[in-house]
């Protein structure tokens, strides 16, 4: 509306400053229809202003809610799409891309509709005026207009292509900055910096290709400009001289030409930047199409997954009685021909502990993926308790299972921060409860702000032992049916190893628990121990009993479980 507000004012401009030509040379007064004039400069000025903050405004909105979909799309996306891609690039489409594609709403596609009508109605009045003047006009301009369009197409491909490598680049940032301590200390520092730059001059060097297109348009737009007046005041001074033409309707006519250059030029540089965006939005786009992890379980006509139905109706905190799982024939590949678990067949009774071990890359840290359903198998299936994981919605499969991984990663935030994960509402004494059970209350006590310490990204601040004890506070917490625990590969010193064994101990009481072992202490006190070899099982029995009956066990008791 303020569009076609501001357009009526504008043209209605030179049709004041013809009656004000009319009126001085007829010798009546000019003041009132000057008094007209300056209030539709001025409304002009202001419907501007307004129409300017509410495009911006929108613009925001639209950014807002671009990025919106884009965050919640990013944390719902399957793991394996996760696998595939970078974080960094993942990155730079909330930030860089969505910024992009609002340059061309503000600069661009709003305005457009302005200057469209301020364009039509300055070509309507010049037509009124002298249709021969506004032939000769439009023939320069839409030579102008063809050179434009084929050359914006150009424009939204280097677009695409600068924002990939900007996508690189904060890839490369992330990965480089994520390893920074690796970095420095390999004295890799300077060739990670020169590899950055790379994609840096990368992005670079299609931003000046983009800048080479737009420079072509420009001398094109200002061509069409000077050609059209030239030819304007040439003939039009001919036609006023011949006296075909009245001196204030030329000069009408060519305000209007100035209203219809004004869009023109506007038009030149949306098209670009409208191209620009389409580019930035294609990659935005590329990402809201793809497939979210839940899609399945929110699949129409599937009831199993629907909260409350079938055996998932416990979540966190309400911990009910230990779950079977059992594995019946699992085979699963992450690439297709090269299976990293082969028929799997094994049971984890209720309430019992079964340690997972064997060499290291045997698929461990897999199965307990899988449990997860961060992947399905190709083949066989997972039950729980008699019902196959497929039939359950993540959500509720997950409010069961506490999942310590194998870094246990520590969010950068507070101590308390990263218990409340998996449990928002649990209250401070369930916290100490849970920390003392792992053996960290007393060092976090140490701190003043105690809960509310900080911890870095990564778990800055905390050891690698410390950050395991925390995930399994963390999963504790959560009191859960079904505990999953990738043991830490790294050598804990005695103190560190104790405290991690205790604390294992304590989550293990009333619980389900399959734990990847690495260590003899964590073996010797499982139930049952699993042997995996190259995703076969190889072995099941006690540790007394796989010592008399595995190779492959007696081997890894003397080498790999004594680390
Ligand atoms: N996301 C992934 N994409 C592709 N291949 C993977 C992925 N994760 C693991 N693999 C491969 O699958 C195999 C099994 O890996 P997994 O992490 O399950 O082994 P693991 O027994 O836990 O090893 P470790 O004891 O060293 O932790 C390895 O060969 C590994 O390279």
């Amino acid at each position: 509306m303020l569009s076609v507000l501001g357009a009526g004012l504008s043209l209605a401009q030179p049709v004041a400053v013809n009656q004000v030509i009319r009126s001085i040379s007829t010798g009546r007064s000019a003041a009132p229809v000057v008094l007209v004039l300056v209030l539709l400069v001025l409304g002009a000025g202001l419907v501007g202003a307004a129409q300017q903050y509410l495009l911006e405004r929108t613009a925001e909105g639209v950014v807002l809610t671009a990025r919106r979909r884009l965050v919640d799309q990013l944390l719902r996306l399957p793991v394996r799409e996760h696998d595939a891609r970078r974080t960094g690039d993942l990155v730079s489409r909330v930030g860089s891309d969505t910024t992009v594609v609002r340059a061309a709403l503000t600069g661009g596609l709003v305005d457009a509709l302005g200057g469209a009508l301020v364009f039509t109605g300055a070509l309507i009045g010049m037509a009124l005026l002298d249709p021969l003047l506004l032939g000769i006009t439009l023939g320069v301009v839409l030579v102008a207009v063809l050179a434009v369009v084929i050359a914006s197409a150009r424009i939204q491909v280097l677009t695409r292509a600068a924002q990939e490598a900007v996508g690189r680049l904060a890839a490369g940032v992330e990965r480089a900055v994520s390893a920074v301590r690796t970095i420095r200390a390999s004295g890799a520092t300077d060739r990670e910096v020169a590899r950055l730059e790379t994609e840096a001059v990368s992005a670079h060097d299609y931003g000046v290709r983009v800048a080479g297109v737009g420079a072509v348009l420009w001398p094109i737009s200002g061509l069409a400009v000077q050609g059209s007046f030239l030819a304007v005041l040439g003939v039009g001074g001919y036609r006023v001289a011949s006296g075909a033409l009245a001196v204030a309707d030329l000069v009408t006519f060519i305000l209007f030409l100035f209203m219809m250059v004004m869009p023109l030029g506007q038009f030149f540089s949306a098209v670009t930047t409208v191209r620009a965006a389409l580019g930035a939005l294609g990659r935005i786009q590329e990402i809201l199409g793809l497939p979210r992890e839940d899609a399945q379980d929110r699949a129409p006509g599937r009831t199993e997954g629907t909260p409350g139905a079938g055996a998932a109706t416990l979540g966190p905190g309400r911990r009910g009685r230990p779950v079977e799982v059992s594995f019946d024939q699992v085979t699963f590949s992450y690439r297709p021909g090269r299976p990293v678990l082969d028929r799997l067949s094994f049971t984890v009774p209720a309430g019992s502990t079964t340690a997972i071990v064997g060499p290291s890359g045997g698929g461990k840290s897999t199965l307990l993926a899988l449990i997860e359903r961060f992947y399905d198998p190709d083949h066989g299936s997972i039950r729980l308790d008699g019902a196959d994981l497929r039939a359950m919605s993540r959500t509720d499969l997950r409010a069961r299972i506490g999942y310590v991984e194998q870094d246990a990663p520590v969010l950068a935030g507070t101590v308390r921060e990263n218990l409340l994960l998996a449990a928002p509402e649990a209250d401070e004494a369930a916290c100490q409860e849970v920390l003392g059970a792992v053996n960290l209350l007393a060092r976090l006590q140490e701190h003043p702000e105690g809960l509310d310490a900080p911890v870095g990204d990564d778990g800055a601040g905390l050891s690698g032992g410390e950050r395991q004890r925390l995930a399994i506070a963390r999963s504790l917490l959560a009191d859960t049916p079904l505990l999953l625990l990738d043991e830490p590969t790294a050598s804990l010193d005695s103190r560190n190893e104790q405290a991690l064994h205790a604390a294992i101990r304590s989550a293990a009481a009333g619980r389900t628990v399959l734990i990847v072992a690495h260590r003899l202490s964590t073996v010797v006190g499982a139930d049952q121990i699993v042997v995996l070899d190259h995703g076969r099982l190889t072995a099941t029995g006690t540790h007394e009993e796989l010592l008399g009956t595995s190779v492959l066990y007696r081997e890894l008791a003397r080498h790999q479980l004594l680390v």
